[in-house]
């Protein structure tokens, strides 16, 4: 979608949920939303014993009728499969319940399919849980598409305090993440007359200062811990919504991961590599990258390659290649970094040592 125009649709999700339990409100909620009879499940194959069967089982109870689907990977075969379910059970909404995966397969299936889709995180990773764009991997390639918000987001914190604390740790890495991204958005706005939204900036930069401020809170297992990882994806979502692009959540430090998910054999999580990048974009802005490395070192996100488990040339070669990610979208990269620069960047913060 154009930056200048889309920030003329805003699209919001109408209920979010986030609390202990909240798997058991989902039928409530396919009520409050006057969600018809028939509903397909797009789940993973370690989240459908985690939530996807419990979320089917809370659905039947009310006579609705449910499909549940295991998808293996976020591509376009998967959610053109998903819309070939949906077209033969004639669906009357989409259910993602799981990681980003399964949600972003449900989520552009169902803005194809033209009807509801319900966010069910199992995981509080990224911000995609609420956004209204979908990472779909296509010929080799993976796109950020422009899709529906979710109808509802229902994030059940005693499940989510159960996963891996490497996904809520990523997601903080996510959050963190708006930092740079505003500062790009600034930038592009002052020297290239970029649409911009003091609102939607506002928010996504209070949503990373906040966390940063609270690192030392965001413990492995407390549900307040997730709570507050998933109100601010929440909010990053929002301020996307606002926006009507990903502009401010996700500036040069998502080129340099999107850069790194395609060049390195074994990426790591998204906002593990966001978080990285965070570090070294706010250092060519000549901000406070310490700040940054520091809050990611308490909330235990990696702040280096060796942590990542990545090979310090692929993170070289990830920064030259940022700027080529996605050349509409100006950023402090410009035209490009240099290998000589690159390598004075991630040494200087660590990254690489
Ligand atoms: N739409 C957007 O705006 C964005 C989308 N993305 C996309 O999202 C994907 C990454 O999502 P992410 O969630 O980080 O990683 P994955 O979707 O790769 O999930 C990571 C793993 O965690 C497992 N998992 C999830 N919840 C639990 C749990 N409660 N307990 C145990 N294991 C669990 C998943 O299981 P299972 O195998 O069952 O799924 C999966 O194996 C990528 O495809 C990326 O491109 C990233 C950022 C933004
Ligand atoms: O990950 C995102 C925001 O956190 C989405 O951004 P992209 O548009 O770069 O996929
Ligand atoms: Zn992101």
């Amino acid at each position: 979608m154009n930056e200048l125009k889309s920030n003329k649709w805003m699209q919001l999700p109408r209920d979010v949920l986030v609390g202990s339990n909240m798997l058991g409100k989902v039928a409530d909620v396919c009520s409050d939303l006057k969600l018809g009879r028939n509903a397909l499940i797009v789940t993973g194959q370690k989240t459908r014993d985690i939530a996807g069967i419990k979320v089917a089982e809370e659905l039947e109870e009310t006579g609705r009728s449910v499909q549940i689907h295991v998808s293996a990977s976020a591509s376009m075969e998967e959610v053109e499969n998903v819309m070939e379910i949906a077209r033969e059970m004639d669906t009357d909404f989409l259910l993602g319940v799981g990681s980003g995966k399964s949600i972003d397969v449900a989520k552009l299936a169902a803005t194809r399919h033209n009807v509801p889709f319900l966010s069910i995180p199992t995981a509080a990773s990224h911000d995609g849980i609420v956004s209204s764009r979908a990472s779909i991997t296509h010929n080799g390639e993976t796109a950020s598409i422009q899709a529906s918000a979710p109808m509802a987001v229902i994030a059940d914190t005693e499940v989510i305090a159960k996963a891996p604390f490497r996904l809520l740790a990523a997601g903080c890495g996510d959050i963190i993440s708006n930092c740079t991204a505003v500062l790009d958005w600034q930038l592009a706005h002052r020297l290239q007359n970029v649409s911009f939204s003091e609102y939607s900036a506002a928010l996504a930069s209070m949503t990373a200062n906040i966390l940063i401020e609270s690192a030392d809170s965001i413990k492995p297992e407390l549900e307040s811990s997730v709570r507050m990882v998933v109100k601010a994806l929440v909010s990053s979502g929002v301020a996307m919504s606002i926006a009507g692009s990903s502009r401010p959540a996700s500036g040069s430090e998502h080129m340099f991961s999107h850069a790194l998910s395609r060049i390195a054999p074994n990426p790591a999580l998204h906002g593990e590599q966001c978080g990285i990048g965070t570090i070294m974009m706010m250092y060519l802005h000549g901000g406070d990258w310490q700040e940054i490395r520091d809050a990611l070192r308490i909330i235990g996100t990696p702040t280096t390659a060796h942590e990542l488990g990545i090979e310090d040339k692929y993170i070289l070669q990830a920064l030259v290649e940022s700027h080529k990610i996605r050349p509409e979208r100006y950023t402090i990269l410009g035209t490009g970094i240099t290998p000589d620069a690159a390598e004075v960047v991630a040494r200087t913060t660590g990254v690489i040592s």
